[in-house]
């Protein structure tokens, strides 16, 4: 009934409560029960009702004074409420809910045996890794165990080792559907609270296909809290996730401004062709800043790092994206906190990462995809009330995304660039590319996975490839031809744009930021991952292929060739292992026949076959799979129980002890079988609460219906 009172209420609308206020407890129970302070509207982490566990937790940290969106969310979150939360980029969302994190499973008295008690999904590894080290900083006095679910390939056997020990995952997706498909005895059947970091990331259509199935395995009954600092309130979303009465809270909606006013945006109109003199002439005349760089793919992450790096700026110069193993990913990032430098990356660092306000500038060379994309872009720089610069280049025709940025209300000032001013990189690069072949190969690739990348965004008012100087874009990477490509689905043919055997279908997605999604092309049948670099630019029949050519002769051949005609093969009498497959009537089957189809002249994969092949034999594992994983949990469930009863009853009998030294009945002693111990409802300001204190002090533990029957009954019993 209290907290129905709450719904829809706006603790940010609420003055500060007077300085000597009490807060918790003010009176005894009296007829209508106890009475407490209002802690809604409270402005410090001390005011709130939360264990004094985590209230040390967050002194240590320094963390004193709310910021708005914690003030918002948090009488909200405490109280056990869905929460949608927005709020703009560095504006402190993590604590917003890592604080109702501690506290629901504080509250819920959770111990090793209760399981996974919380999970907290992230887009991506490094967030993931940021949110665990903020858990860990402010959840530092609470018993529970936490796991970082994110590691690499050798690193899942490890955790699935412990997994099934952890209270609270943090996690990006797929590693977290990998464990419930995969690790024996894995599941969250007790999960009480589900967080959604960059909600509106996780909740796109790139997820989906990992998210539903994760869904589908928690239980309805819980709490979930979704954060971002751009946030969706599609109904299907929210219908997906089974939110209850979710309360909106949205701090900076009526701002003036949708980024950080601490945050100077400029925009640069500069031709394709000129971008890297721009970045180059940028980096030089910026020597002594920490700069984040966005490139649309991590071709061009790699070709710009290690062109830019043999050209020496002046400056060291990083380069990060999601093809990287974890282990560099971290320790380039560490590496970039820690002096000035130059970091190249793509969108896997544009979300949620706290770089301690040390970015001064944000350098976005691509023009996003789209708006919430470049505000979590520049979001990286200005946080927390620290300053930043941002800077976003945009060609003639992309003009188009300072009108989508003026209505988003994002303060832009635009500028074109003063081609005189710049300092020519491209002569530079093209005779960089004659004495580095392998770099040749890498422009190449930068070359194609930028048109590419173009040509599938969704927003063609602005971002149209038939617009680009793609001859002029080639030599400014230093090319000596044009690679040739050939767009699906582009009829026109203009200047610049020809065709080529290498066809480049929009769903092959270049983009490395997260879990990517499926790329058809880039997985071999059996569903492992291809590296872009696992189909090389190929020689063309006469052999006169670029690699080959600039390895033998050291002289730099032109851009790609490859015949029209020679397509992709993949034979299906290609040994693959010994395994032998034989088809109904016992016939020996190459592996790959199955979901292959013949035709006269090549072999091309079927796909609706390769699909219907594993969706059923999905289907049969998910079976099996399933019926194992109910025996195994009914059996860890009864283990479970069994040891929740022995902690019980030894909590009891110290408790009986004790009242027997004080010289008072026991009432379990009278009335047969032996009862939990009730939950303390208070806890002192210093100690660990282990004792209840009388008014003045805070209240910070809430007490459910269940405890306070059975208190209740205990009294009743001792009477
Ligand atoms: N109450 C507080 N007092 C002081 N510093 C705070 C407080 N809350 C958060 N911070 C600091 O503000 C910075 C940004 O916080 P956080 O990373 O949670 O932002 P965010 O809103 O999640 O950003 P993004 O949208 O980019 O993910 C962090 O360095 C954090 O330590």
């Amino acid at each position: 009934m209290h907290y129905r009172r709450f719904i829809g209420s706006n603790p940010l609308a609420l003055g500060p409560l007077p300085k000597d206020a009490k807060i918790g407890k003010l009176e005894d129970d009296g007829e209508n029960g106890a009475v407490f302070s209002r802690y809604a509207g409270v402005r410090r982490f001390d005011q709130l009702p939360i264990s004094d566990k985590t209230k040390r937790g967050l002194k240590e940290a320094k963390f004193v004074e709310m910021v708005d969106i914690q003030r918002a969310a948090l009488p909200h979150a405490l109280c056990g409420r869905d929460i949608l939360g927005a709020a703009r980029t560095g504006s402190g969302k993590t604590l917003a809910f890592v604080i109702p994190v501690l506290e629901k499973l504080h509250k819920e008295r959770w111990g090793p045996e209760d399981g996974v008690g919380c999970i907290i999904i992230s887009p991506t590894r490094e967030l993931a890794a940021q949110t665990f080290s903020v858990l860990n900083k402010v959840g530092k006095f609470h018993k529970f165990s936490a796991g970082l679910l994110i590691g690499g390939r050798e690193g899942v056997d490890v955790e699935k080792e412990r997994v099934n020990h952890m209270n609270i995952l943090v996690c990006a997706p797929g590693r977290l559907l990998q464990h419930m498909d995969e690790t024996p005895n894995f599941e969250c059947s007790n999960l009480k609270i589900l967080i959604l970091d960059e909600a509106d990331r996780v909740l796109d259509s790139a997820f989906k296909g990992q998210l539903d199935p994760i869904i589908s395995q928690l239980p309805k009954r819980r709490q979930t809290l979704l954060f971002s600092a751009t946030q969706t309130k599609k109904v299907k979303d929210l219908a997906r996730l089974s939110l209850r009465d979710p309360e909106y809270i949205s701090v900076h909606a009526e701002s003036v401004t949708a980024t950080p006013t601490t945050l100077t945006q400029t925009v640069i109109i500069v031709p394709v062709e000129k971008k890297l003199d721009m970045l180059w002439s940028f980096i030089k005349s910026h020597l002594n800043y920490r700069i984040l760089v966005f490139l649309s793919t991590k071709k061009q992450v790699k070709f710009v790092h290690e062109a830019f790096n043999k050209l020496r700026p002046g400056i060291p110069l990083k380069s990060l994206h999601g093809k990287m193993s974890q282990e560099k990913r971290m320790g380039v990032y560490s590496q970039f906190i820690e002096r000035q430098s130059v970091l190249f990356c793509t969108d896997v660092l544009a979300r949620g990462l706290d770089f301690d306000k040390l970015v001064d500038w944000v350098v976005q060379v691509d023009c996003p995809e789209d708006v919430a994309s470049y505000i979590h872009r520049v979001g990286r720089t200005a946080r927390f009330n620290a300053s930043g610069k941002s800077l976003l280049f945009l060609t003639p025709s992309e003009e188009k995304m300072v009108e989508r940025l003026q209505e988003a209300r994002i303060p832009v000032k635009v500028t074109k660039a003063n081609s005189d001013k710049l300092q020519e990189v491209s002569r530079l690069l093209a005779s960089l590319l004659v004495n580095f072949p392998d770099l040749h190969t890498v422009a190449q690739r930068a070359f194609i996975t930028y048109l590419r990348s173009i040509h599938k965004r969704r927003d063609k008012e602005i971002f149209d490839v038939t617009k680009l100087s793609i001859e002029d874009f080639s030599a400014s990477l230093g090319l000596p031809f044009t690679p040739r490509i050939r767009f699906a689905n582009l009829k026109t043919k203009k200047k610049g744009v020809f065709e080529s055997s290498i066809a480049l279908e929009p769903e092959n997605d270049d983009e490395d930021n997260v879990v990517a999604p499926t790329r058809v092309v880039k997985k071999d049948l059996l569903g492992e991952d291809l590296e872009e670099d696992d189909f090389p630019l190929r020689p063309n029949e006469e052999g006169k292929g670029v690699e080959k050519s600039n390895k033998d002769e050291g002289v730099p051949m032109p851009g790609t060739r490859v015949s029209k005609n020679k397509k992709l093969k993949i034979s299906q009498h290609r040994p693959s292992g010994s395994r032998v497959k034989f088809d109904e009537e016992g016939n020996p089957v190459a592996p790959l026949a199955i979901v292959a189809a013949t035709t006269e002249t090549e072999v091309a994969l079927d796909e609706e076959a390769r699909k219907d092949y594993y969706k059923k034999l999905g289907e049969q594992l998910r079976k099996v799979d399933h019926e194992d994983k109910k025996v195994e949990r009914e059996k860890r469930r009864e283990k479970r129980m069994k040891e929740k009863i022995k902690r019980k009853q030894g909590e009891m009998e110290e408790e009986e002890e004790e009242e027997g030294h004080e010289g008072s009945a026991s009432s379990e002693e009278e009335t047969g079988p032996k009862r939990k111990r009730a939950k303390k409802m208070y806890f002192d300001d210093n100690g660990d609460g282990d004792e209840e204190k009388e008014g003045g002090k805070i209240n910070t533990d809430a007490i459910s219906i269940a405890e306070l029957e059975e208190m209740a009954l205990k009294l009743i019993t001792q009477s």
